[in-house]
């Protein structure tokens, strides 16, 4: 389980997470709306470690342990893992060396590789003139092979045409064991309480909730957690009344 408890981060000087609280159960996936700028990728960003997102308040707890100050490649270990918004090109190193460093462990780099349509890119440089619906597949391909128990998503659906859109929330939804159908051995409560994979996804457009079942929205909002509620009524809201209408009843009652 993650939980986050009053957790305040400045970066370069501002404070631009205030009093989040959050609480993802084994097998949850929640998903993060909110407008740009808000504080949705340094969220990300802090629960992975990165030590530019200085904690200034409150905790970060997973699995029972406190990673607050935890560094990035033991939270890692651990079993967190994040598909960035825009990684970084890495020159000399390529795709299949870096699936083989995520894994820690042999796996059939191939046999992932196929699963989300990247084999002719397992001998290319990380990223390196990647299009942006490549860096998506790439991105998936190394959570594939690291297979941690917490996923952290900025913006799967960004930059991915409409076909291989499928494909990547396909993915996710196998990575965060959402996408069995009930069958007649298994009931959709007992597939439910098997699950144990949790996932955070940022996504601005909602797509993604259209392959994932997920189990709660939460709007970001000037660094504030608000509106945790059912995800296409928080985008049925924002769509209508906007973000700032949207979170209002939030603000209100503080
Ligand atoms: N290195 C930095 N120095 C100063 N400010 C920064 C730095 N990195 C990010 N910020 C600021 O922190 C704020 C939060 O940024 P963040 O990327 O978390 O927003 P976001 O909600 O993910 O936005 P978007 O939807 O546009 O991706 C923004 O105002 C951003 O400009």
């Amino acid at each position: 389980m993650l939980l986050i408890e009053d957790l305040q981060v400045e970066l370069a000087g501002q404070v631009i997470l205030k009093h989040i609280d959050l609480e993802i159960k084994w097998g949850e996936t929640h998903v993060l709306f909110g407008p740009n700028g808000s504080g949705k990728t340094s969220l990300l960003m802090t629960i992975m470690g990165y030590p530019q997102y200085k904690v200034i308040g409150g905790r970060i707890l997973f699995k029972g342990v406190d990673i607050t100050y935890m560094p990035i490649n033991e939270r890692a270990r651990l079993g967190i893992g994040m598909s960035y918004q825009r990684p970084p090109t890495i020159h000399g190193l390529r795709i299949r060396d870096i699936v083989g460093i995520c894994a820690r462990r042999e796996v059939p780099v191939e046999d992932l590789a196929r699963r989300v349509d990247f084999e002719e890119f397992l001998d290319r440089d990380v990223n390196a003139g990647f299009s942006g619906g490549e860096i998506k597949r790439s991105e998936l391909l190394q959570l594939l092979a690291q297979n941690p128990d917490l996923m952290l998503f900025d913006e799967p659906e960004s930059g991915v045409d409409l076909e291989n859109i499928a494909l990547v929330g396909n993915t996710i939804a196998e990575l965060l064991q959402k996408e069995l159908e009930p069958t007649l051995l298994k009931s959709r409560l007992r597939m439910m309480r098997e699950r144990t994979k949790m996932g955070l996804i940022i996504t601005h457009t909602g797509y993604i909730l259209d392959y994932v079942e997920v189990d709660k929205g939460q709007v970001l909002y000037d660094g504030v957690l608000s509106c945790s509620t059912n995800p296409r009524e928080i985008l049925r809201c924002i769509g209508e009344m906007g973000y700032e209408e949207c979170v209002r009843c939030t603000i209100d009652r503080n």
